[in-house]
């Protein structure tokens, strides 16, 4: 492997330029401050935009700007005033921010927006592909970016490419609401591994994938024609080291260098030795719940006025993304807000909120968490919150309590912590009480199991795990047990064939010859499919079969003109050079009269769905219908009718979007090897790509050639992508 390139748009750093001299200053947020730990310790170059527009940049600076970054293992993308309008204020953050964080009524769909992300996100893609080589492994963040693993992949079809979302990623039924979401679905999967920071969101992207796309997805893998790819959750820790120690010597240093913060926290205490410090330090954005939060503190004022003077409350909201206009209105209200109740409540000695509207470097911010007795953070949503984590890791003598958003990404590792729902106030004034009482025994115990959670599960471990996740599947370690048909196999096959003296083919129909089509009458054989069939049904010592679990009429209607030879109904019926229709197997069908009714409450119960009669079989099909819903009532068949079928000789079938019940001793495999048995045959090959194709990829001698259709997990030998490829390759025999 090559070296890793990550990709996201802020970059660690931040340029600005003042009197003709360039200033890096640490960006702000999670995935900068978070990955940055990562990008240090490693052998990696970080491709993003640098803070300045074109319009910006003093053409005789651009070399000293190219330098600064370079020195900090960094490059950039240029972007123009315009594009970081249309791209990174209109739709990152007027369209997909206010949309993944379920703020519904705020997400505006502009044209203009998308058009503008997509020639920006092309532009980081051209970035990527210029400054890596194939072997390099291509890590992109982040909702900014969306569309750049397809773009990639496009150029560099065999390259690693991950994708973190450092966001939520909506349910599906807020995710529908974007014009643009197939695009967007397209874009992500051009990735080998997609990784979110909760099961949720994974489960909700999944839940997306399958039903806008129509994708099959079996458990966290999602399989396209010629790809898989996997879906995981990574939930991102913190440097847990560089916070902890920051916080020793903060402590050992309190008496030889002090911040002029921390003069005054410490005035503070002094002055009023038992009042609490509660802390919140959020990006100033709507989706952190800041303005919901000063009016629960209001609440908790006057539900328990006892702690009037008692408490105090310090908010550090950081600038961000100012030139939208939701955060705009945000920054007033909260103005307004604080002006207000500091107004109404404050006394001679006490103003309850110490509200600080600004960045602050890195020693601030450790002044502030080791200095407060609570954090309070409640996010109405989140994707993870690195604040929180921040805030316990500081805890050196494990003192201190954490009060968390439920709706925070973070809350799923953080039990031990007072978690709330940011929207109930009676629970807010409660848990605040509960907060400020709480014995330090019982804090202590709690920050016990955070930090262990925390200093084991740090930022370098979730970017290991994500990055061996990417080569694992990179080395296609889990992925198929068959080989692809690569061109060398092919020849070996054509030498065979040609060799042959007497030579049998199985083909299955559905999904093999044919793609799916809603109505299975409409997935009808075509001329090109019928003159290929016609080549092979000449060749001189060949054998044909179609062999498929379809009911004769069908395939008596299509085939029989043409003497094809056809084993339907899974072996049930056979017919060889256009003869009528023979039983191949015994069967009974007295179970039908019982079984029929059951699946008819099933087509009752899941719209969409429908019960197809054959002979000796009942087949339930459920392609049309939710897919989630679809594979539950399966799940639910199945065991109804598992517990039905007891004594019956009768089995359950999983198909393709099908559960079909039949007698037990019937089943390709079992019909395959019986014609095997009619004949010497050297050389005998079978092609399908379902489940019920399974049995005779398992039956048939290991001489077979047998293959499977589509990327699944199988018995068969090799694999093909798709119906296209099974008719080239069947070509080449014709
Ligand atoms: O780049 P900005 O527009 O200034 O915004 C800052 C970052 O905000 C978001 O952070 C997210 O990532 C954190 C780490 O995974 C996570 O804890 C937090 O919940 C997220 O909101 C955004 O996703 C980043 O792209 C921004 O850089
Ligand atoms: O003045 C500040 C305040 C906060 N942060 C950092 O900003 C990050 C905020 O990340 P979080 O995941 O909590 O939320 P996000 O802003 O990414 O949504 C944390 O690492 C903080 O340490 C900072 O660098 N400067
Ligand atoms: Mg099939």
């Amino acid at each position: 492997m090559g070296k890793t390139i990550i990709i996201s748009n802020r970059l660690p750093i931040q340029l600005q330029i003042s009197n003709g001299n360039i200033d890096a200053i640490p960006s702000v947020g999670g995935l900068a401050t978070g990955m940055k730990s990562v990008h240090s310790g490693n052998e990696s170059l970080w491709v993003g935009w640098s803070g300045l527009t074109q319009e910006d940049t003093p053409p005789e600076l651009e070399k000293d700007i190219d330098e600064a970054l370079e020195k900090n293992g960094c490059a950039k993308v240029n972007l123009s005033a315009e594009e970081v309008e249309g791209f990174y204020f209109g739709f990152s953050n007027r369209t997909i921010w206010p949309l993944f964080h379920y703020f519904l009524e705020y997400s505006e769909f502009e044209l203009d927006f998308w058009n503008t992300y997509r020639e920006v996100n092309r532009k980081f893609a051209d970035a990527i592909i210029e400054k890596s080589s194939e072997d390099d492994v291509i890590w992109v963040h982040d909702y900014q970016l969306m569309l750049v693993p397809q773009m990639v992949r496009e150029k560099r079809p065999n390259t690693s490419i991950g994708f973190f979302l450092h966001i939520p990623f909506p349910s599906y039924e807020i995710f529908r609401t974007l014009p643009w979401r197939e695009e967007v679905l397209q874009g992500l999967l051009g990735s080998d591994l997609i990784g979110f920071h909760t099961y949720d969101y994974e489960r909700h992207f999944l839940s997306s994938v399958r039903r806008l796309l129509g994708l099959e997805v079996s458990f966290n893998d999602i399989y396209l024609d010629n790809r898989v790819i996997k879906v995981d959750s990574f939930p991102m820790g913190i440097d847990y080291k560089k916070f902890k120690t920051a916080a020793q010597d903060h402590e050992q240093n309190k008496n030889t260098h002090k911040s002029d913060l921390q003069k005054r926290l410490d005035s503070h205490k002094a002055s009023a030795p038992d009042t609490k410090l509660i802390l919140s330090i959020d990006r100033l954005d709507y989706s952190k719940g800041i303005a919901k939060r000063i009016n629960a503190f209001e609440y908790f004022l006057n539900k328990y006025p006892e702690y009037k003077e008692k408490v105090r409350l310090i908010i550090l909201a950081v600038p961000s993304r100012s030139n939208v206009p939701q955060y705009q209105l945000l920054k007033r209200e909260i103005d307004e807000l604080v002006g207000r109740i500091n107004g109404e409540l404050a006394t001679v000695n006490w103003t309850p909120i110490w509200y600080f509207y600004r960045s602050l470097p890195f020693e601030n911010l450790i002044d502030l968490y080791t200095s407060s007795d609570i954090a309070w953070l409640t996010p109405l949503r989140d994707g993870m919150n690195l604040v929180a984590k921040e805030y316990i890791a500081t805890r050196t003598d494990k003192t201190g309590v954490l009060i968390l958003s439920e709706m925070a990404g973070s809350a799923y590792e953080m039990n031990e912590a007072l978690l709330i729902n940011p929207n109930n106030f009676e629970e807010q004034a409660d848990t605040l009480k509960r907060a400020i009482t709480m014995p330090e025994e019982e804090q202590k115990s709690r920050n016990t199991f955070l930090q262990n959670r925390l200093e084991r599960y740090n930022v370098e471990v979730w970017a290991n795990e994500f990055m061996n996740a990417l080569k694992q599947k990179k080395e296609g370690g889990d992925d198929f047990i068959s080989q692809k048909l690569s061109k060398d196999i092919l020849q070996d096959i054509d030498k065979k064939y040609t060799k042959a003296k007497k030579r049998l083919l199985f083909l299955d129909y559905d999904g093999t010859l044919v793609g799916f089509h809603k109505d299975p009458q409409k997935a009808s054989p075509d001329d090109e499919l019928y003159s290929l069939l016609d080549q092979l049904q000449q060749q001189e010592n060949t054998t044909l079969f179609l062999i498929s679990g379809r009911d004769k009429q069908t395939f008596g209607r299509w085939f029989l003109p043409k003497k094809y030879n056809m084993i339907v109904e899974h072996g049930v019926w056979i017919s060889t050079d256009g003869d009528d229709f023979k039983l191949l197997e015994k069967v009974k069908d007295e179970w039908m009269e019982k079984i029929r009714p059951v699946l008819e409450s099933f087509v009752d119960r899941t719209p969409g769905s429908f019960v197809e009669e054959k002979n000796y079989s009942l087949a339930w099909h459920y392609r049309n219908t939710d897919p989630d819903f679809g594979e539950k009532r399966a799940n639910e068949l199945n065991t109804v009718l598992t517990s039905l079928i007891g004594n019956d000789d009768i089995s359950v079938l999983n198909g393709n979007k099908v559960m079909e019940v039949k007698s037990s001793n019937v089943n390709k495999g079992r019909a395959a090897v019986r014609m095997l048995g009619e004949d010497s045959y050297d050389f005998v090959m079978a092609i399908g790509d379902d489940w019920t194709d399974e049995f005779m990829f398992q039956e048939l001698p290991d001489s077979a050639i047998t293959i499977k259709v589509g990327l699944k997990k199988t018995q068969a030998k090799y694999h093909v992508e798709n119906t296209k490829r099974v008719r080239e390759l069947l070509k080449r025999f014709a």
